[in-house]
């Protein structure tokens, strides 16, 4: 108590740990549900809080038997669920920035994040498949009961045990990175916890909220259902990925939990709206599912619009943002989007958050429509790539708004434009304007105004390098099950006649659905190795 008796007012108690974040509800409420799974012998399993925690304290206990030193980093290759959450809360507890994986991670890229992180330790799950670890890494299996070793950890010289602090790393993840080379995002706890208290004020669920999560481990997507759901007392709904996988199990799977809000990228929409619109209607009927929610990458207007009809009473929120700082902000979409939208808000960063479009002069953009690029003050930045300090340089920078402050902000490479009320509106990305005869080509544009061709249910376009080396505008398209293939000629025509001749496309590739990156999003590496002549 201070002199006067009275406790000095304080917003929260300042949680310095993500298991003392996302255990709180433990205190207060053991038994309430904490995940509801996918039973191992079929149906469903509730795990509460206080369940949660025992599973936590149980590997706590196997890890510290280990020796390892905090910032040692342990590999947790898993699909989410109850033992997986409680092995990152272990993680956690001891101060081993944890590295996710999930099965889908190709071995070679594995092999290339344990080569970069240099783990002391890899857990997977008492079934996981995952073999070909070197002998350099210990390796584990954790279940309820705690872990099984494997291959004790190689000890690293003499412990210097410390206390686990705020600023210490909770978590590494590796992004593919536009270079090809995986990055490692190290995020610490007081980074992670400040974007998730950010988001607590926006009060988007209560104690009683399900929340449905979509992501693989990896994907920080996972990471931001397993903080926001626990942070908020609520219970987690891990989608397994043989689920996900088949529309009508998925769709069963959210009826049967329960689900009020469902996180995932706009592509998981795709198969299901496609294939079980009906379902997904009823389900809507419901009124359970209060809300759903996507990030990642422009969700297809067209495709939007197409969900939002199978779901007229179900809130929309579009949350934006970079690993970098987990996140940035999470906008309301008006369902029905209105006729005439061209594209989605991102609105305003989160509580204590800001983002401000620089222009190419390093001046502050704050007229509405001109093009800027946002930079995000934020208390959620990571510390750093991995081991790569110039990359690191090159996205942390000073200020620009106050050079000489010592501030940090994070240079997103992403383009916005303002709204009336100083909304913002994702533009694409930096690297990814191009430029067609000398006039900068807005390839959301071209995607929309194919996207609205009858028959035609997604299109990506990308400027890639013809047989003379010139650039080629090409758009790869999906067209409803059953109906004709999209005539070229009629698509150019149909794009000539609202748009501007250097963003008419000069070609067109049918594909029968996208290829996706294993975190989800469009793999237009992949579309562009389709392009041909
Ligand atoms: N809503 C959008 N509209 C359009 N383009 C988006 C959106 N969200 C991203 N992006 C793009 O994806 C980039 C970043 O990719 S990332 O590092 O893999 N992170 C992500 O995708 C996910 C992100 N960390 C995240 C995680 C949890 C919760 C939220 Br809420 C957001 C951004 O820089 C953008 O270019």
């Amino acid at each position: 108590m201070s002199p006067n008796g009275r406790r000095a007012a304080r917003a929260h108690p300042s949680v310095d740990n993500l298991r003392t974040y996302l255990l709180a509800a433990a205190r207060s409420a053991p038994d309430r549900p904490a995940v509801i799974q996918a039973a191992p012998g079929g149906g469903l399993e509730t795990v509460t809080y206080g369940e949660l925690e025992r599973r936590t304290d149980r590997i706590v206990e196997a890890l510290e038997a280990l020796g390892l030193d905090v910032g040692e980093r342990v590999i947790v290759e898993s699909d989410t669920d109850a033992d997986a959450v409680a092995t990152l809360l272990a993680c956690a507890t001891l101060g081993l920035p944890f590295v996710p994986a999930s099965p889908e991670v190709p071995d070679e890229r594995l092999l290339t994040i344990i080569g970069s992180a240099g783990p002391a330790l890899h857990l997977q799950p008492a079934g996981g498949r995952r073999t070909g670890i070197p002998e350099t890494v210990g390796t584990a299996r954790f279940g309820p009961e705690g872990l099984t070793v494997e291959r004790p950890p190689v000890p690293r010289g003499p412990r210097r045990r410390r206390a686990v602090t705020p600023v210490d790393t909770a978590y590494i993840t590796f992004t593919s990175g536009t270079t090809g080379r995986p990055k490692g995002v190290v995020m610490s706890h007081r980074g992670v916890i400040a974007f998730l208290r950010g988001v607590e004020a926006e009060e988007l669920i209560t104690a009683e909220d399900r929340v449905a999560g979509t992501s693989p481990l990896q994907f920080d997507f996972a990471l931001f259902d397993i903080g926001f759901t626990l942070g908020h007392g609520a219970a987690l709904v891990p989608v397994p990925r043989g689920v996900l996988n088949w529309p009508r199990r998925f769709l069963s799977f959210l009826r049967d939990t329960g689900a009020t809000q469902i996180d995932a990228v706009p592509s998981i929409w795709r198969p299901v709206v496609r294939h079980e619109s009906e379902l997904l209607a009823e389900i809507g009927q419901l009124g359970v599912l209060r809300r759903v929610a996507f990030s990642g990458e422009d969700f297809p207007l067209e495709e939007l619009r197409g969900l939002q009809a199978l779901l007229p009473k179900t809130l929309f929120a579009n949350g934006y943002g970079a690993t970098e700082s987990m996140a940035a902000s999470i906008t309301d979409v008006p369902n029905p989007l209105p006729p005439g939208v061209e594209r989605l808000s991102i609105g305003y960063a989160v509580a204590g958050a800001e983002m401000t479009l620089i222009g190419p002069d390093g001046t502050a953009v704050d007229e509405p429509g001109v093009l800027g690029e946002i930079y995000l003050r934020t208390p959620s930045l990571f510390s750093g790539y991995w081991n790569d300090p110039e990359a690191t340089r090159a996205v942390l920078v000073p200020d620009p708004l106050a050079p000489r402050s010592g501030q940090l902000v994070l240079k997103s490479g992403d383009l916005a434009s303002m709204g009336p009320e100083g909304e913002l509106y994702f533009r694409g990305r930096v690297d990814s304007q191009v430029q067609i005869r000398g006039n900068r080509v807005e390839l959301g544009e071209v995607e929309r105004r194919v996207g609205e061709f009858p028959g035609i249910t997604g299109a990506v376009a990308m400027v890639l390098p013809g047989a003379d080396g010139d650039p080629r505008l090409l758009v790869f398209v999906t067209h409803a099950t059953g109906g004709p293939r999209p005539d070229t000629k009629e698509v150019v025509g149909f794009c000539r006649s609202a748009l501007p001749a250097y963003m008419v496309p000069h070609g067109l590739r049918v594909v029968d659905e996208f290829p996706l990156t294993v975190n989800g999003k469009v793999d237009r590496t992949v579309l562009a190795s389709l392009a041909g002549s």
